[in-house]
C-alpha cells in the first residue's frame, strides 16, 4: 500500500536562500560577463518564483536529516588507497554539480582529487567557471589542495586522429594517441589501420577512449598521486556502454576487425594462399583479444566494492525516477556496486501560499514516495539535495553544496 508522504519523510533539507550564498561570497564568484550577459537582456516572460519565504522553524526541523539520509562521507573519505566514484543519471538532473561538489570536497579533506568528465557535452568547465578543456589534466584554482580536472574529448580527439593519419600514413597517429594516453590502443590495434576505421567510427568509440583514460590511471606515475578519482559520466545510455565495453569491443571492433579480414582476403586471395597474411591477420586478432582482457581488467575493476562505487543521481520526478531504476538494474546486471542514490534539486518546504511551490512540492513528494516502493532504488542510502535559488558555479558555490549533500 502507497504511503502518503508526510513532512517527516527522510530529508537533511534547509532553507537554501540566497542570502546564503551572499553571506559566504558566492555571488562575487559570478564572473561579470555573465552577470552583464544575461541579467541585462530582456526579463523573462514566465514568472519564476525567485525567493521562496522562509520556512517556519518547525518545517525545517521537521525535515532535518534522519540517520538514512546522512550521505555517509566519513566512509567515503577515509583511508588513502584509491577510491573511484562515478556519478551518472538523466541528463540534467545534477551530475556536474553533485560530481564537483563531492570533488572538491575530497580535496578539502586532503585527498589529491582528480575529477574526470566523460560526458561528450563536458560542463566541468562551466561548474567550476574554469577553463578545463584541453583534454589535460587541468588544476582547479581556488583550492588549497591538490584537485584537478580532466575533460576529455571524444569528439576532438577523432577529428585530430583522422587529420594525423591522413597526413602521414600512420606515424603521426602513434604520435597523437600517445598524447592521449592511447598509445597501448594504437600499439595493439596498429595491424587494424584505425585512421580508416575511424571514418566510420563504431558506435561506442567515445567511450573506448574514455576507458583508455582509465587504463592510463592505472599505469601512469603522472596519475598515482590521486587517491580519490572522481567520474562525471554522460549520461545513462553512454555510461551503460562504457560500463560493458568488452562486450562492446566484442561487438563493434570484432564486427569490423571480421569485416576487414573479408575485405582482406577478397583483395589479397593470391597471397593468402602463401600463408603471410594469415599469419599477419592471427597476430591483429591476437593483439585485439589482449586489449580486451585489458579492458575486462578495468571492467573488474568497476565491479570491485572496495575500491568503486556508482552514485545514481537524479530528481524527484517520475520520469528520471524510472530512469533510475532502469539504470539501477542495468548497474546490478553489470556487477557495478551502487549504494548510495542522491535526489537532487528537492523543493523546500515552503510556508507561503506559492500555489505553484505548493503543487510542484507534492509533486515532488509523490515521486520521492515512488521511490521508496521501488524494488531497486528502496535499498540505496537517499540522500536529499535542495533546489537553491542560484546556479551552482565555481569553488565557493560547489564547496557550499557539497557540505550540504557530502555530510
Ligand atoms: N540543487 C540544485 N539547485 C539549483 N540548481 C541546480 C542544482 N543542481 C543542479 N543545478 C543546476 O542545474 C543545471 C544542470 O546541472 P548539471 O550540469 O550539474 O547537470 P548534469 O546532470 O551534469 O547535466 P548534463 O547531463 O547536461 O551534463 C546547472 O545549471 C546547475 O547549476
Amino acid at each position: 500500500m502507497a504511503v502518503a508522504p508526510t513532512m517527516a519523510s527522510p530529508s537533511p533539507l534547509k532553507f537554501v536562500s540566497r542570502t546564503s550564498f551572499e553571506s559566504m561570497g558566492f555571488l562575487s564568484y559570478v564572473p561579470r560577463s555573465f552577470k552583464s550577459s544575461h541579467f541585462s537582456k530582456k526579463p523573462l516572460s514566465i514568472s519564476i518564483p525567485r525567493r521562496p519565504p522562509r520556512a517556519s522553524l518547525q518545517e525545517v526541523r521537521a525535515v532535518e536529516a534522519p540517520a538514512e539520509s546522512v550521505a555517509g562521507f566519513d566512509e567515503m573519505v577515509s583511508g588513502t588507497q584509491r577510491k573511484y566514484y562515478l556519478l551518472g543519471g538523466k541528463g540534467g538532473v545534477g551530475k556536474t554539480s553533485c560530481a564537483a561538489s563531492l570533488a572538491v570536497k575530497f580535496a578539502n579533506n586532503g585527498h589529491p582529487t582528480l575529477v574526470v568528465s566523460t560526458d561528450p557535452a563536458h560542463s566541468l568547465s562551466d561548474s567550476f567557471a574554469q577553463d578545463l578543456t584541453g583534454g589535460t589534466l587541468v588544476r582547479v584554482e581556488g583550492l588549497d589542495y591538490p584537485l584537478f580536472a580532466l575533460e576529455i574529448n571524444p569528439e576532438k580527439a577523432r577529428e585530430e586522429f583522422r587529420a594525423a593519419s591522413q597526413k602521414n600514413g600512420g606515424t603521426g597517429v602513434k604520435d597523437f594517441m600517445d598524447g592521449m594516453g592511447l598509445g597501448m590502443l594504437v600499439e595493439q590495434l596498429g595491424e587494424l589501420k584505425l585512421g580508416e576505421l575511424l571514418d566510420t567510427p563504431p558506435p561506442g568509440l567515445d567511450e573506448a577512449i574514455a576507458i583508455s583514460k582509465v587504463i592510463q590511471f592505472l599505469e601512469s606515475q603522472e596519475y598515482s598521486m590521486f587517491t580519490r578519482i572522481v567520474f562525471d559520466t554522460a549520461p545513462t545510455g553512454h555510461t551503460l556502454r562504457l560500463l560493458s565495453l568488452p562486450d562492446f569491443l566484442d561487438a563493434s571492433i570484432g564486427k569490423i576487425l571480421r569485416l576487414k579480414e573479408k575485405i582482406n582476403s577478397a583483395t589479397s586471395a593470391i597471397k593468402s594462399v602463401f600463408g603471410q597474411e594469415e599469419n599477419k591477420q592471427q597476430d591483429a586478432a591476437d593483439k585485439l583479444e589482449r586489449l580486451r582482457e585489458r579492458m575486462i581488467k578495468v571492467r573488474e575493476l568497476f565491479r570491485d566494492t572496495e575500491s568503486t562505487e556508482f552514485v545514481i543521481v537524479t530528481i524527484p520526478t517520475v520520469m528520471a525516477v524510472s530512469e533510475s531504476s532502469r539504470l539501477h538494474a542495468s548497474l546490478k546486471k553489470e556487477h557495478v556496486p551502487v549504494k548510495r542514490l542522491i535526489v537532487n534539486q528537492v523543493l523546500p518546504p515552503s510556508a507561503s501560499d506559492c500555489k505553484f511551490c505548493a503543487m510542484k512540492r507534492k509533486d515532488q513528494m509523490r515521486a520521492l514516495e515512488i521511490i521508496q516502493n521501488d524494488p531497486e532504488l528502496a535499498g540505496l542510502n537517499m540522500i536529499q539535495a535542495p533546489l537553491v535559488d542560484v546556479e551552482i558555479r565555481g569553488v565557493p558555490a560547489l564547496k557550499f553544496m557539497g557540505d550540504i549533500i557530502w555530510k
